[in-house]
């Protein structure tokens, strides 16, 4: 790279042969090289180099692109130090990949790779976002699936009528028609509005603590094509959806009311007055196109974004605003989904008609 970019210093010097008689040859003599070191550890690879107020200082300062495409690594931070600059590189991010029975929700948050957890507890509600193809429906199913094994109540809802909605046929409050998602959608947000009020009658209640201080569980409202959905409504339906969804985003975290949103691309319309800014999980999947990555994480952002050809890989931002490549956890080939979810809902019909009984 360095040598490529003809980013060191060098004098051309001419050399004196052994007979004095002879012309001698002029060549090349690097008197300045930049000074870059390398460490690997744990699956991080450490760059520093140098900054010494040279001619090639900004160079050395924007390695990040060259670093990530010419390296096939993701950047995780960039320091700079008292005298040098350090890139932290994940040079081997699909090591990171998890299968799905390895996914787990627990104290508030969910495992999805080695090194990520979505901690939906305090950094609530995804956007998950992709075309078709790249993996979402199988990452929903694997969130559902891994939801499904706490005491999380799931509301689904699917409008074109396809694998979500076929798990109406094994488990509850599963809707595809447009008046059934609407009402799904009040009763989510009435639910949200009435657990926040008796969060603050109950004797343990103490402010700013959350749902489960209290032993309440948490309620996720999975909602697949939301914008083929909000596109099929009239303007004064998708503007009442906007605003209950709006506030379900808003006020959702205390009660633990979260959304699960996913779509092929989050077009602004249907995400306006700050309402994408609330996600705070944030997946791309699959092929995007930078105006689908601009709309997903910001127009502003500089990252660059690659394609490979890895079914359920794409990017995300976990809601610390460093947006990192992401494998969806691994799904082993004649894995049921339906069958699976279909006796995990069993199970916990069992459990609750047990309570009922004693
Ligand atoms: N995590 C995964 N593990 C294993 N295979 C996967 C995974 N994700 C996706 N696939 C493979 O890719 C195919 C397409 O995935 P999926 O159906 O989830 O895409 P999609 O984005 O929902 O597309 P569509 O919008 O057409 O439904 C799956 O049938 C499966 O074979």
């Amino acid at each position: 790279m360095i040598l490529d970019n003809k980013w060191y210093e060098a004098q051309t010097v001419q050399d004196s042969g052994f007979f004095t008689d002879l012309q001698g040859r002029s060549r090349e003599k690097i008197v300045w090289f930049p000074k870059i070191y390398y460490q690997m550890e744990t699956g991080l690879l450490h760059i520093r180099c140098e900054i010494s107020l040279g001619k090639y200082q900004d160079q050395l300062l924007r390695l990040e692109d060259k670093l990530e495409s010419g390296l096939y690594c993701e950047l995780t931070d960039k320091t700079l130090h008292d005298g040098y600059i350090e890139y932290v590189l994940l040079y081997d991010m699909i090591a990171n990949r998890i299968s799905i029975d390895e996914v787990k929700a627990e104290n508030g948050g969910l495992r999805l790779m080695k090194n990520l957890t979505w901690e939906y507890d305090a950094l609530p509600h995804a956007l998950i976002c992709g075309g078709t193809g790249g993996g979402k429906t199988y990452f929903l199913l694997t969130i559902i699936e891994a939801l499904l094994q706490t005491n999380a109540q799931l509301f689904i809802l699917d409008p074109k009528n396809a694998d979500l909605a076929d798990l109406g046929t094994v488990m509850d409050n599963v809707y595809h028609t447009k008046e059934d998602m609407i009402e799904c959608v009040n009763v989510f947000y009435e639910g949200m509005i009435q657990r926040s009020e008796e969060m603050k009658q109950h004797p343990d209640y103490k402010t700013g603590e959350n749902y489960a201080y209290l032993g309440l569980p948490p309620c996720f409202l999975i909602f697949d094509e939301y914008v083929a959905f909000l596109e099929m409504l009239g303007t004064k339906e998708s503007i009442s959806l906007l605003s209950q969804l709006k506030k379900i985003v808003m006020l959702g975290r205390q009660a633990g009311y979260f959304l699960i949103v996913a779509c092929q691309r989050p077009d602004a319309k249907y995400f306006s007055d700050g309402i994408r800014d609330n996600f705070n999980f944030r997946v791309g999947l699959g092929r995007i196109s930078e105006l689908g990555y601009g709309m997903l994480f910001g127009s502003d952002v500089k990252k660059q974004f690659f394609q490979k050809r890895i079914k359920g890989r794409g990017y995300c931002d976990v809601g610390t605003s460093v947006i990192s490549e992401f494998y969806t956890p691994l799904v082993p080939k004649g894995h049921d989904f339906l069958q699976t979810i279909g006796s995990l809902a069993l199970a916990r019909q069992a459990v609750s008609d047990e309570r009922k009984e004693n």
